[in-house]
């Protein structure tokens, strides 16, 4: 792509984006700018990726075509609108922030401007991420297919509509947590049996990378891969009944129900 790419804000999440774009060759490093408030970061950027640093989020609204926007979700419609005027006419502008609505956003930058809230996930950092696009009725197909083009190129996105955003905070965003420690859970079991702890580490997180990709790739159903894994009175059955006893199903959907009230709670300011 030919166009100029910005970056307000780049900490874990904007440093996944601007990877992945680089990466994938889809933009060049003298496509992008890059604005943060500390200066040996901005410098630090410049080094590691050699991008553009910005002296001000205005630099950025200036120049760029596509803006991220990929700061903490408590300071990001003040940052949006303290620069709302700067942007370009045509310029689209990508939240990644929890919470902040597109009705939020556009009251920050004018109702005129092009929007997409995104919603990615840490597994971004390791070109495994997945994203939700949810574009205003201003982004055109082909801001849509740009993003989804930027995101895929460290992971998997999807279109989804904004009234799914909580069930996507819950089943992708916030979900990296509850996976990271059922692995840690798993590997303190292994070592309570024996093993060295590096090397529970390294077969909790194999198992559960290669169900998930069972998952992915057979297009079988997870009870069917369950079943197939349980041997008749073996051991993976005894597993089976003492997680059921113990409410494992139940322990996640509670969780997730805390997960997305909350996100619902952000939402409303
Ligand atoms: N972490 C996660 O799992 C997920 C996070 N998100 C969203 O991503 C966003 C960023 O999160 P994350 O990357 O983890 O946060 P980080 O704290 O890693 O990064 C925040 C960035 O914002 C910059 N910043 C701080 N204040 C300002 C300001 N006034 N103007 C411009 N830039 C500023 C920081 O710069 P400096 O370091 O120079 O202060 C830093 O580069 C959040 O909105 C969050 O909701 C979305 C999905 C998942
Ligand atoms: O915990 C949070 O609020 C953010 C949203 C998704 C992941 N982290």
């Amino acid at each position: 792509m030919e166009k100029k790419i910005g970056f307000i804000g780049c900490g874990n999440m904007g440093k996944a984006i601007l990877g992945g774009l680089l990466a994938s060759g889809q933009a060049r490093a003298d496509q992008i700018w890059v604005y943060t408030p500390t200066p040996e970061n901005v410098a630090e950027l410049q080094e590691e990726y050699g991008i553009n640093g910005a002296g001000s989020a205005q630099e950025v609204a200036q120049t760029a075509d596509i803006v991220f926007s990929a700061v903490k979700p408590n300071i990001t419609v003040k940052v949006l609108s303290d620069i709302a005027s700067s942007f370009n006419k045509e310029s689209l502008v990508v939240s990644i922030a929890a919470g902040v609505t597109l009705d939020q956003l556009a009251t920050a930058l004018g109702h005129d401007r092009k929007i997409i809230r995104t919603m990615p996930n840490t597994p971004s950092l390791v070109q495994a991420g997945m994203t939700s696009i949810t574009p205003n009725a201003l982004a055109t197909a082909d801001d849509i297919d740009a993003v989804l083009a930027i995101f895929r190129s460290f992971g998997e996105a999807e279109v989804v509509a904004e009234y799914l955003i909580h069930p996507v905070v819950g089943v992708s965003g916030s979900a990296p947590a509850y996976v990271f420690m059922f692995i840690e859970a798993m590997a303190d079991a292994a070592v309570l049996g024996g093993m060295p702890r590096a090397q529970a580490y390294k077969f909790a997180a194999q198992a559960v990378m290669g169900s998930a990709k069972m998952v992915l790739e057979t297009g079988k159903h997870p009870g069917e891969l369950k079943d197939m894994v349980c041997s008749p009175a073996g051991t993976t059955i005894e597993a089976v009944r003492v997680l059921e006893e113990r409410g494992l199903r139940s322990a996640v959907i509670e969780a997730m129900q805390a997960c997305m009230a909350k996100s619902e709670k952000l939402s409303k300011g």
